[in-house]
């Protein structure tokens, strides 16, 4: 008879194999080779109460916690969002959704199942018929992740497959934090001797890029109160700006000194758009809370 080495993922059977393909966007620490069977749950959080297998109905607030997967109620998940809302409360827990064809598409967890649900019914309505709910009792991280471990065990088990949306690699289910763009420079660094004058830099740069930040500090980790105010009003209006450290000493070095007197502004942040400075913390948070930055950032 073969023997399975469940000591070694390399020699897992296939089924468990198969998880470390999955998304551990939820529980990436975690080990699932040495429990070939479901495992029994530790956590006194978790609480069972298995719902009758049924068949899909039309929405009411069926919510049960936590049992097994197969065992627990699907819910059609109309297309009144606002229908879904009411009768759906918000709840923590792990959930399970399932396209048209019944075939499940997606496991995840959620500090709020319902604001979850409904933003993959915005992203994509086609996968999403109807959903199974396990509500997770005092949610702290690691019952929410055992939970999600359980159903996605349970699944593996009875199919050999991982739910697509949970594949790594997969992006559909889970949304990826936008990518911050990094912060310019003015020279190639401090040992490169420059042929051109560092205002002319300056000048080219505020008129190459429609709006440009000089702060202190990056975009990512502002230095300052006044840059990170600047930095927080950009991003809240959706502005696509440069930005560029004057405390950057060996890309910018020089750029804090030339800067006042390019701009005959003697403090920072200055934020400059098509070419213009448009002036520094107060000013900005003033327009903003005026409501005037978008007409100007528009232009
Ligand atoms: N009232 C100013 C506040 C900014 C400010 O006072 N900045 C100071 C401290 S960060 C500054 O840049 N000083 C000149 C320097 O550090 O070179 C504004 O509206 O931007
Ligand atoms: S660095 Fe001190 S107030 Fe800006």
């Amino acid at each position: 008879m073969a023997t399975t080495n469940l000591s070694s993922p390399l020699h897992a059977p296939s089924s468990l194999r198969l998880l470390s393909s999955y998304s551990p966007q939820f529980a990436p620490h975690l080990s699932f080779y040495s429990h070939p069977k479901p495992m029994p749950l530790p956590f006194p959080s978790i609480s069972f109460k298995p719902v009758r297998p049924t068949r899909p109905r039309q929405l009411s607030a069926v919510v049960s916690a936590l049992g097994k997967l197969a065992e627990t109620e699907a819910v059609l998940v109309p297309p009144e969002s606002d229908e879904f809302v009411w009768k759906f409360p918000s709840v923590s827990g792990v959930y399970a959704v399932y396209d048209e064809n019944n075939d499940i598409q997606f496991v995840g967890i959620s500090r709020n199942i319902s604001a979850s649900v409904l933003s993959h019914l915005k992203s994509v309505p086609e996968l999403c018929r109807a959903v199974k709910v396990g509500v997770v009792d005092e949610p702290d991280r690691a019952a929410l992740t055992h939970a999600w471990k359980s159903w996605m065990e349970e699944h593996i088990a009875a199919t050999g497959k991982v739910p697509p949306g949970n594949e790594s690699g997969n992006s559909t289910w889970v949304r990826q934090p936008p990518k911050k763009k990094s912060d310019l420079r003015l020279t190639p660094g401090r040992h490169v001797q420059l042929t051109v004058a560092l205002e002319e830099l300056v000048d080219r740069l505020v008129k190459e890029n429609r709006v440009v930040a000089f702060i202190k500090g990056s975009r990512s980790a502002p230095q300052c109160g006044f840059s990170q105010r600047v930095v927080g009003i950009l991003e809240s209006e959706g502005v696509d700006y440069e930005s560029i450290d004057v405390l950057d000493e060996e890309y910018n070095n020089g750029l804090r000194e030339t800067l006042k007197k390019y701009s005959n502004w003697p403090t920072f942040p200055q934020v400059f758009v098509n070419g213009e400075l448009v002036g520094g913390c107060d000013i900005l948070s003033s327009m903003h809370e005026k409501g005037e930055l978008a007409g100007l950032f528009k232009k």
